[in-house]
């Protein structure tokens, strides 16, 4: 077995694998330039890709017989969850969230104990995090910790309800919020939240209105929340609290927390809210302030690492595919129809190269992670001239980051350093400038070209959610209630492996996840296109 090359704060082996960790998950499948090489302290050559794990406080070497204890021992550490009872001593009481009763045929209750229905969590129950058995580094989308790709098992914690809890729920002020761009299904789940906390018996619950903006801007009153009126909200997209970007420091947002006692706050949103909600729960912690700030990870671009999906993306993908379908069928009845689909993704493809699956009516699919050059012998252009040749039109489906995340990619936009609210870089227009560049391609070569363009951007997400998206959102809200009552804190819930799960916020902020362009589905995606390599 090869050994491992130590460094600090990380881990790196000698072949080129990649580690787990919530960084290494992020950079999996974005090798060129991502990774840093690991070089050899002897001879400075570069003996593997090297990838830092940011949480991991342990180094492997593959040679120690007790390596994988080790990694469990780091893994479990790193999964365990906060809780309020690491800074309090606190006494749990039973639960207040009843598995109702059943009754008997003859109308009886049934006289099983509660105990024994098995409707409760066990604190020590485990979900696999990881499923697949890699036999080798180049297994198609291997994810392995060592050079052989030993089996190591990754449990992490299961979501659900607890017999015992640590809130009264009676004296519980519970806040929600949701912040980012919008999303489908932030009604649904707002509305699980309510019903939950209710169940329980909280009487004072409310919503801070357009994100942590909510919590400062004066003029912006929180809003009493109830069954009665959260009731149909699912019924309509957008957020019925408001969202937004930006917003007041850390600090600004806990003295309001303070200063309105609240004592549970629910953040729904993406990596952005995740990073404010992992600073909440840390300035709550300095504080000595009993308040559990629990996530749910929302986001259209599905760019959240570890989970299986956000809650919003399939509801996105479904969408994206009828403008997909669109620009078919206008490429399809037009002389030499060239439609071009400009998807969202700030930085990952997931929507792009998921509605192009699931079309089926895409000839390139075109995504941040994977470079491709559109002029040339072997650019995108060219290949565009040949399918107009060959089959007499085509469909073209971009995400909207294409060529704009160098470090990912060859960079074909120059972007202009300019952010939004969050400090968010503003993306420059690829499917523009697509747009252009196939227009002008066509027309200099003679030959005729009919392009159509469409940017169903903001369509995809003010959208309410779909079934799945709406059981999902349902699971993860409730969920999210069982985990404050449970006492955790800086924690999100969310579904991995086909599992819900609770993770420490921590291990899911470090950067975006990215489609793994050597994985399976980037592959099966290929195959429906049939589109080459555009290098
Ligand atoms: N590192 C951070 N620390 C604290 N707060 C942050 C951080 N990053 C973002 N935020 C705050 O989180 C909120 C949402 O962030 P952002 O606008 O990036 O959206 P998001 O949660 O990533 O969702 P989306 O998927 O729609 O982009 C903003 O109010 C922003 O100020
Ligand atoms: O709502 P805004 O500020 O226009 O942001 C758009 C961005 O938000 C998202 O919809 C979600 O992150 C991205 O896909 C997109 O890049
Ligand atoms: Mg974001």
């Amino acid at each position: 077995m090869a050994a491992a090359v130590k460094t600090s704060g990380g881990f790196c082996n000698t072949q080129q694998q990649w580690l787990h960790s919530t960084r290494d998950l992020f950079l999996h499948g974005s090798t060129r330039s991502n990774a840093k090489e690991c070089k050899s302290k002897k001879t400075k050559k570069p003996t593997s890709l090297c990838v830092k794990a940011t949480s991991a406080k342990v180094e492997l070497d593959f040679n120690d017989p007790s390596w994988k204890q080790k990694f469990q021992e780091d893994w479990d550490n790193r999964f365990n969850l906060p809780r309020i009872t690491d800074i309090y001593d606190l006494k749990p009481r039973p639960t207040t969230f009843s598995l109702k009763k059943q009754r008997t045929p003859t109308g009886d209750e049934d006289s099983t104990p509660m105990d024994m229905w098995n409707g409760y969590v066990n604190n020590d129950d485990r979900a696999l995090m990881k499923v697949i058995k890699y036999s080798s580094p180049t297994s198609a989308g291997a994810e392995c910790i060592d050079p052989d790709c030993s089996w190591v098992e990754q449990w992490v914690h299961r979501a659900g309800p607890r017999k015992d809890i640590y809130y009264e729920p009676n004296e519980v002020k519970a806040a929600i919020v949701t912040c980012g761009g919008l999303c489908p299904g932030l009604n649904d789940v707002i509305r699980q939240v309510v019903f939950t906390l209710e169940t329980y018996g909280v009487k004072n619950i409310v919503g801070i209105p357009f994100g942590f903006r909510g919590f400062f801007e004066k003029g912006l009153k929180e809003m009493p929340l109830s069954r009665n009126l959260v009731e149909n909200i699912n019924l309509a997209g957008g957020s019925f609290l408001g969202v937004s970007r930006g917003g007041p420091k850390t600090s600004e947002i806990v003295d309001s927390i303070q200063a309105r006692r609240i004592d549970m706050l629910f953040v729904l949103g993406g990596n952005g809210t995740h990073a404010g909600a992992n600073a909440i729960h840390d300035e709550c912690r300095k504080r000595k302030l009993k308040v559990s700030v629990v996530a749910v990870p929302k986001t259209i671009d599905n760019d959240i690492p570890l989970m299986d999906k956000t809650f919003g993306f399939d509801t996105a993908v479904e969408e994206a595919q009828r403008a997909i379908n669109s620009a078919y069928i206008e490429a399809r009845s037009a002389y030499h129809g060239i439609g071009l689909v400009k998807l969202m993704g700030r930085s990952s493809g997931f929507i792009a190269m998921h509605a192009s699956l699931s079309s089926g009516q895409v000839d390139v699919c075109l995504i941040p992670e994977v470079s491709f050059a559109l002029d040339g012998e072997y650019g995108v252009l060219q290949h565009l001239e040949q399918l107009i040749k060959n089959k007499g039109f085509c469909v073209v489906c971009v995400a909207e980051a294409a060529g704009q995340v160098s470090e990912l990619s060859v960079e074909l936009l120059q972007n202009s350093g300019a952010t939004d609210a969050s400090g968010n870089a503003i993306l420059s227009d690829i499917g523009v400038h697509m747009q252009q560049k196939i227009k002008t391609h066509f027309k200099g070569i003679g030959v005729h070209a009919d392009i159509k363009y469409i940017d169903p951007t903001y369509m995809v997400r003010a959208c309410r959610a779909n079934a799945s998206d709406a059981i999902l959102c349902t699971v993860l809200g409730q969920n999210a209630v069982h985990g404050a009552f449970a006492g955790f804190s800086g924690i999100t819930s969310c579904i991995c492996n086909t599992h819900y799960v609770y993770l420490p916020v921590t291990q899911v902020i470090t950067a975006p996840k990215r489609v793994n362009h050597k994985g399976r589905m980037w592959h099966r995606c290929l195959t429906s296109t049939g589109q080459p390599d555009f290098r």
